[in-house]
């Protein structure tokens, strides 16, 4: 018996969500950001005694302090103070965040905004989709499974191509193993937007100011090599230059944040020692090789992720045994979703949605698609000018999109029909144009990527042009990790959410964020499903520095986990930070764990996925 029986919770939280930030007008503070603690920068707890790490909270912004020291939200782009050239005499130098979304806010919170968002436009979203209904498979827009499988297909094994495989409905099985044809990651590349340096040429502590001598953006096929004295702006995706070995948020250094759409043309940039490297390595997630299912495992939108990511191309795969048993087909099972309903807000006061929806004259659910289910119309749009299509070559810098597959196939395993659009460039007239043909046909746009820091991240471009059609932007945090940048907004009336492009942070959100968001759009009402689930032991919990120590003091973190018999247990993967596309693989929930971390017998809140 598990320790603890699952039981619903009214919502999805941080177990502990007076931790973390709570309103609107929260500052986003990083590590390097915060003003020192008065111990001098201990942690505090106990079991932490690294001089680097900071406490779990954020302290509020300094006032009339010293500039360099101001980490006040709105600095201008230019440092108001100019830093010396010379610093030897300086002693420790912070630079401070200059974020361009100064706020975060809770995951129920952020649930809340999307899902009143959805009501609000609901009824018009609803009659759309009615006027569409058999029209919308003749705009080519519509992504749909080849019907192997569907409805009673073969029970022989066949060859699936990847996107075909994620729009499968439940039931099939593998029917081979599935390996890893290339690594994951593919080269060495940034994991943040600043600038690539080597640590041998950065004194300790201390600021140092070097010769900008180039950028590299994400799907360059590379830079020249990185000389002493030398930084390369440097955008998250984008292969590290050689001679470079760590990445320095552009937050953290003088110049502050990049200019959304335009090259920079600063010569020299001060900083620091970075305290992490912020570097992905080539296969550190997957090496070539691995196996990452087995034979008569399910076909799932982490295994659809990864097995894209690692440029499998399709999958053998045969239907389950139909008998009834555990894993057996369900006719129609596509139509039964998991269960995950908007149904209360924070306070535990009846969503304003759920009313609407229970009120018999409300507006009804997205119309019929012949199987007598509501599937609304998901746009699933991937950004990046790195991406390449599945299945191909990806040459120098690129990099598969994974994203849209995966994205899909959540999308389509919680009850939508997903209308992919898989690596449109960091071009904002080209997302435009791809948003404007979508939006006619869909009842939510779903974006992944080019929505944090990066002087080229094109959704972030898009929705804080002055007078474009994008309306309602919110480019709010969320208090999460993986998974912080967000945004939201509406297109022409189709509400859309902005998720990060890490494709972790995807998969996360997605399950966050957008099953509410489709369940509201079914018309579906109650809660979504969550678990507690005790942690058996301390192991995985915290971070590598300890319990809680090191880590994003407000950010819930979530993490993959599998489920044993005595309660959940990390899934593996950790070596790379919570970014691990294998971790998902062995997972069969999500567990919030709040910002201090979670000890032996703990109980958490867990996403089934
Ligand atoms: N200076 C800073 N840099 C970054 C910050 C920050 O706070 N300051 N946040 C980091 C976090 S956290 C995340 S998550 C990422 C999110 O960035 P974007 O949403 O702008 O995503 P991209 O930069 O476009 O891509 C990130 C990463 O994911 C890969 N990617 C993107 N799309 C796909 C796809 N469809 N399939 C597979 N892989 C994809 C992309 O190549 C990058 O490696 O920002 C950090 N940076
Ligand atoms: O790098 Mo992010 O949101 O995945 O934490």
């Amino acid at each position: 018996m598990p320790r603890s029986a699952p039981r619903p919770l009214p919502r999805w939280s941080s177990s502990s969500p007076a931790r973390a930030s709570s309103g609107p007008s929260a500052v986003v503070v990083t590590e390097r950001s915060r003003p020192p603690a008065p111990d001098g920068g201990r942690c505090g707890r106990t079991s932490c005694s690294l001089t680097r790490c900071r406490p779990g909270r954020a302290s509020p912004p300094r006032r009339g302090g010293d500039a360099r020291n101001d980490p006040g939200p709105h600095r201008s782009t230019t440092p108001a103070v100019s830093i010396p050239p010379r610093t030897r005499d300086l002693g420790p130098v912070r630079f401070h965040a200059v974020s361009s979304t100064p706020s975060v806010r809770t995951i129920d919170e952020h649930v809340a905004t999307l899902l009143a968002r959805i009501a609000a436009v609901r009824g018009a979203a609803v009659r759309g989709a009615a006027v569409r209904g058999a029209a919308g498979r003749g705009t080519g827009n519509h992504v749909h499974s080849s019907g192997a499988f569907v409805d009673g297909g073969p029970s022989a094994p066949a060859w699936l191509p990847l996107d075909d495989a994620a729009l499968a409905e439940p039931g099939i099985a593998l029917a081979d193993d599935v390996v890893a044809v290339a690594p994951v990651p593919g080269f060495d590349h940034a994991a943040v937007d600043g600038y690539a340096v080597r640590l041998a040429g950065l004194p300790d502590d201390q600021a140092v100011t070097l010769t900008v001598a180039g950028a590299v953006r994400a799907g360059d096929p590379g830079p020249a090599v990185l000389g002493p004295g030398e930084a390369v702006r440097i955008m998250t995706g984008a292969p590290l230059p050689p001679g470079a070995d760590a990445v320095v948020p552009v937050e953290a250094t003088s110049t502050g944040r990049f200019a959304p759409g335009r090259d920079g043309t600063e010569a020299t940039v001060t900083l620091t020692r970075p305290h992490k490297a912020n570097v992905r390595r080539r296969g550190e997630d997957v090496a070539v090789g691995v196996v990452l299912a087995r034979r008569g495992d399910a076909v799932t939108p982490a295994l659809i992720a990864a097995a894209a990511a690692s440029r499998v191309g399709g999958l053998r795969v045969a239907r389950r045994p139909a008998a009834g048993g555990p894993g057996a087909a369900r006719p129609g099972a596509g139509s039964s979703p998991a269960s995950c309903r908007p149904g209360t807000t924070e306070s535990g006061a009846a969503h304003p949605l759920a009313s609407d929806t229970h009120a018999p004259d409300g507006p009804p659910a997205v119309p019929t698609r012949g199987t007598g289910t509501p599937r609304p119309y998901i746009a699933v749009v991937s950004t990046g000018s790195e991406l390449r299509p599945w299945g191909g070559s990806v040459g120098p810098g690129g990099v598969v999109d994974s994203n849209s597959l995966m994205v899909g196939a959540i999308v389509r395993a919680a009850g939508g029909e997903p209308v992919r659009r898989g690596g449109v460039p960091d071009d904002a007239a080209a997302l435009r144009a791809v948003l404007d043909k979508l939006a006619g046909d869909v009842d939510l746009i779903v974006t992944t990527g080019g929505v944090s820091a990066g002087a080229w991240d094109v959704v972030r471009e898009v929705l804080t042009a002055p007078g474009g059609p994008a309306a309602d932007v919110d480019l709010t945090g969320v208090a999460m990790r993986p998974g912080r940048p967000q945004g939201l907004a509406t297109w022409r009336g189709v509400p859309w959410v902005a998720l990060p492009g890490t494709p972790v942070a995807a998969f996360a959100a997605t399950y966050l964020f957008v099953r509410p968001a489709l369940a509201a759009l079914r018309g579906e009402t109650g809660p979504c499903s969550a678990l507690l689930a005790v942690a058996p032991d301390a192991v995985g919990w915290g971070t590598a520095h300890g319990r809680g120590c090191g880590s994003p003091g407000m950010f819930t973190r979530v993490v993959p986990v599998r489920t044993t018999v005595d309660g959940v247990v990390p899934a593996s993967g950790a070596a790379t930070g919570g970014h691990a596309l294998s971790a998902l693989l062995g997972a069969d929930g999500l567990a919030l764990v709040p910002a201090d971390g979670a000890g032996p017998g703990d109980l958490l809140e867990v996403v089934p996925l």
